[in-house]
């Protein structure tokens, strides 16, 4: 099975990188956590930019680094994106996309075509980089690290740089990149918004360690961690559009366990969606809730309850079938509700994104 296996340790003066890790060979798996928790320091590693004293790496069966074995940078067949691309001021485009094409030795090149078309940038070719906007320059960034055709893509933080608007503007590029390519994506975020939208899968780093890894629900919808998203906490559902009520505008997204609704987005019945649901804005009763302006009611049982950043706020996991949503209530609601591990709780859902 497609894996990519990965064990260094890093012992620098004020900082130590331990990590043994199994990710899928296949789809994004973001690195997320706090700033210098160690992200671009395992991305490096997996680049071999850094040349950890104990390592070993492999890529969907290729070793990188072993006990014998230590492929330099430029033999390892990676595409690195990095928060601004650098791309030559005097080349257009094409002529960019072209320089990083000589770097391809003796493997097949990307088809330069299915890259342009897969960052929508066919209408930029002739253009110099002084005349992208910084999301076009990305967008540009990331085809050149695919041009050379590689076995994995290590973004950091690409989108950083961007403001909230070019931000939008780029996002529907990246969310196709787990559809359109067959290769690995480590993607480095501290971002929670963009880590619900695009990725899979899910490293937590926290102080040079993994401190938890594995699909992105599961590990979202863990209460336990050391690291608190704040208002961000909540839980994202693999969906699906059911229904679409055009007279009021809403889309029906089922998931195993239930269904909400959400404004039409004017997706297709059957297509599959992500839907992100913040702990802020799930509510609890311990009976069905019989005047309210709130739609989107769930039956559950509570399955675990933890601490929040804030001391006076408690986070509750309820399983609804085969789904869990996260609900941040505070503690003096949590007592008179009495909430215990098992209970029978509604949830209402007071708002929902869907992310395509
Ligand atoms: N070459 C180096 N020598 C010594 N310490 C380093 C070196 N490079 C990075 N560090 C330290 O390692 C720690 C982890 O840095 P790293 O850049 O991997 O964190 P990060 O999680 O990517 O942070 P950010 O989100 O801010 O980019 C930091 O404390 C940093 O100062």
């Amino acid at each position: 099975m497609d894996m990519i296996n990965a064990r260094f340790r890093i012992d620098w003066p004020s900082f130590t990188l331990d990590v043994n890790l199994t990710i899928p060979g296949r789809g994004v798996t973001a690195l997320f956590g706090h700033s210098g928790s160690g992200k671009t320091t395992l991305l490096r590693c997996v680049a071999g930019l850094e040349r950890p004293s104990h390592g070993y790496l492999s890529v969907n069966g290729q070793i990188w680094q072993g006990e014998q074995e230590w492929k330099p940078t430029h033999e390892r067949p990676i595409g690195y994106v990095f928060q601004e691309a650098s791309l030559f001021s005097h080349l257009t485009v094409l002529g960019n996309l072209r320089y990083g094409l000589k770097r391809v030795a003796g493997s097949e090149p990307a088809k330069l075509d299915q890259v342009i078309e897969l960052l929508g940038i066919g209408h930029l070719l002739e253009r110099k980089p002084d005349r992208l906007s910084g999301g076009e320059r990305q967008r540009v960034g990331i085809a050149r690290a695919l041009v050379v055709n590689p076995r994995i893509l290590l973004m950091d933080e690409p989108l950083a740089a961007l403001d909230v608007k070019r931000k939008q503007e780029i996002l529907p590029y990246l969310e196709q990149l787990h559809d359109q390519l067959d290769i690995p994506v480590l993607y480095v975020s501290h971002s929670p918004d963009e880590v619900a939208r695009l990725a899979d899968h899910l490293v937590v780093m926290d102080a040079g360690k993994a401190t938890a890894t594995g699909p992105l629900a599961d590990i979202l919808a863990r209460i336990d961690l050391p690291i608190h998203l704040g208002e961000d906490a909540g839980a994202v559902l693999a969906a699906e559009i059911g229904a679409v009520d055009s007279h009021w505008q809403l889309a029906r997204v089922d998931f195993p366990g239930g269904s909400l609704w959400t404004r039409d987005h004017g997706l297709p019945v059957g297509r599959r969606v992500r839907v992100r649901v913040l702990a802020r804005d799930v509510s609890m009763a311990n009976a069905p809730p019989s005047h309210s302006s709130i739609q989107n009611v769930l039956q559950g049982h509570v399955d675990a309850i933890g601490e929040d950043e804030h001391p006076g706020l408690a986070l509750v996991r309820v399983s609804i079938g085969g789904s869990q949503l996260v609900s941040r209530l505070t503690k003096r609601a949590a007592f008179d509700l009495g909430l215990t591990i098992g209970q029978d709780v509604w949830v209402q859902v007071k708002s929902v994104a869907l992310m395509e």
